[in-house]
């Protein structure tokens, strides 16, 4: 059981790093870069309401255990996760957020929440 919550620092993942995984033969090859390569993006339609609120009650357990929160925009059985990291500021161009090391592990347990459900 989990007894301890251990707060780390998120590290940036380079965007070189970020679309290798986005490839066709990626682990996110179903994601996108989005909001100009600062955000991860995925979004998927349920067969069903019940399936669809089946898997975001596992993400919102997931995002509350590791303290990070992705966007989340439902209607009915379709939805897209948004995962940024706040808490990194972008050299770029100081945007206030950055892919970092928790949107991608955040991503893969998603990917592997999806393979539960069979798309519409
Ligand atoms: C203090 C707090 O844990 C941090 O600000 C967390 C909260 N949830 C978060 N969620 C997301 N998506 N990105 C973050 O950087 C983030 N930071």
């Amino acid at each position: 059981m989990y007894n301890k919550v251990v707060r780390v620092d998120a590290i940036k993942i380079s965007l070189k790093e970020v679309s290798s995984l986005l490839l066709k033969t990626g682990s996110l090859a179903q994601w996108q870069l989005t909001h100009a390569n600062t955000q991860l993006t995925r979004e998927h339609t349920f067969k069903t309401f019940e399936q669809t609120w089946g898997f975001l009650t596992q993400v919102s357990m997931r995002a509350h255990l590791l303290g990070h929160h992705p966007t989340i925009t439902t209607s009915y059985n379709k939805v897209k996760i948004d995962l940024t990291t706040h808490d990194i500021i972008s050299e770029a161009d100081k945007q206030s957020s950055a892919i970092s090391d928790i949107d991608i592990k955040f991503a893969k347990r998603i990917e592997k929440y999806l393979e539960l459900y069979s798309s519409k």
